[in-house]
């Protein structure tokens, strides 16, 4: 009988879990594909965030901390392992949660249903900011008015000067202001950090998981964007800004934060946003995926390798500067908004956009505007700063 038992545990190591021995194991964990039961992958689950978080000493006792709440799994984990977290190991932080609503009719307007119920469920307070209090605009009334081509160029230049550039989207309000607003990641950073200091926080913190980093990480390869390379890993960011940026899920994968909400059934949303067609970033990231799949490791070791690219001593870094026109932060005479808005206002939209001829990694040398246009091109779609 005891033979047959011991035969029993060991034959596909499948009956008990192979971490506490004791229970049936339910999953085979993701990242390490062992067999565990519910309570070990929870411990594992918290205890490795947990860890992240003293180990990268991401917060203080005291700290007021807004949690970036979209209503989706990621960040709905976010918060309820946090409040778990603070709580058990006592953190001592205030933690609060601040959702963006760009006016997104039957994407966001629902997942704000599941952030406004979050907060009862944990007892966290919520702040909404949305874009038409910031901006004026929601994303529906610029999507009714130009429709969804080209957006993605402009994106990543403008979400990050809209607030330098807001006389100049008055002036060419509906096509700026909607290629700011079509949902890459740091629009929601911007209006977050107006959100963030509504709610006087020390710290934001984002959902933001392995599988995105390592993605960051291929796709600014692809594009030779070294500078963002050499930043994209970082679990800070942002120091030397108003409000310092976490990612205590860094090296969380995707397919456990899934697992932990199915089997805390927790309440998130789960619907992708309906105007952000990101393809090139949709392939990387199903790459990824594949490689996950041969290899679980893969997504660490992608992130490993991000973080520990050097840059040659030899590898010309741009220089920052200031934009001529406008003031703004820019490594070239005129920033990569002026040269789009340039563009725009002499009916020519397409003058930013469009691969140039003999750029061979976005190290972009020239300093005259008309060169600066070419340059931003390999950025589009350009969610690749957190
Ligand atoms: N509208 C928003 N309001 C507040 N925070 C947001 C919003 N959208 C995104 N974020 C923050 O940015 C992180 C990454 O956003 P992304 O759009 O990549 O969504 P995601 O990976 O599907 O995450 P989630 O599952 O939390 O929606 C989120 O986890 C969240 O912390």
């Amino acid at each position: 009988m005891e033979a047959s038992e011991a035969k029993s545990k060991r034959a596909g190591g499948s009956r008990l879990c192979c971490i506490c021995n004791k229970r049936r194991p339910v999953l085979k964990r993701p990242k390490t594909l062992q067999q565990i039961c519910r309570e070990c992958f929870y411990e594992v689950f918290e205890e490795e965030i947990h860890q992240v978080i003293v180990q990268n000493r991401l917060f203080k006792s005291g700290e007021r901390v807004a949690i970036g709440a979209s209503g989706g799994k990621d960040s709905t984990v976010l918060a309820y392992v946090l409040s778990e977290l603070n709580r058990r190991h006592n953190y001592g932080l205030d933690l609060f949660l601040l959702s963006i609503d760009e006016g997104i009719t039957g994407y966001r307007d629902d997942s704000l249903e599941t952030v406004k119920r979050n907060e009862v469920q944990y007892g966290l307070p919520l702040q909404i900011v949305s874009y038409k209090d910031l901006y004026g605009w929601t994303m529906d009334d610029i999507v009714k008015m130009i429709g969804l081509k080209n957006n993605c160029t402009f994106c990543g230049v403008f979400r990050r000067q809209v607030s330098k550039h807001s006389l100049f989207t008055q002036t060419f309000i509906i096509p700026i202001i909607f290629c700011f607003m079509i949902s890459s990641l740091i629009d929601f950073l911007k209006a977050l950090d107006r959100g963030a200091t509504l709610l006087k926080v020390d710290k934001l913190v984002t959902g933001h998981n392995a599988d995105d980093i390592a993605e960051t990480v291929l796709l600014n390869i692809l594009r030779g964007d070294i500078a963002r390379l050499s930043r994209c890993t970082s679990i800070t960011t942002g120091e030397d800004g108003p409000i310092p940026r976490c990612k205590p899920f860094k090296y969380t994968y995707e397919k456990e934060i899934v697992m932990y909400a199915y089997f805390k059934k927790l309440d998130y949303f789960s619907t992708e946003c309906i105007y952000s067609p990101n393809a090139y970033r949709g392939f990387a990231r199903e790459f990824i995926k594949d490689l996950e799949r041969l290899r679980p490791r893969a997504i660490l070791d992608i992130i490993k390798s991000g973080e520990d690219f050097r840059i040659a001593t030899t590898t010309k870094m741009p220089e920052q500067g200031t934009c001529e026109r406008c003031g703004y932060i820019s490594s070239q005479k005129w920033c990569k908004a002026c040269v789009l808005l340039e563009g725009l206002n002499r009916g020519l939209p397409k003058m930013g956009i469009g691969r140039p001829r003999g750029s061979v990694n976005g190290d972009n040398k020239h300093t005259k505007a008309g060169s600066t246009a070419k340059s931003i091109e390999s950025k589009q779609c350009g969610s690749l700063d957190f």
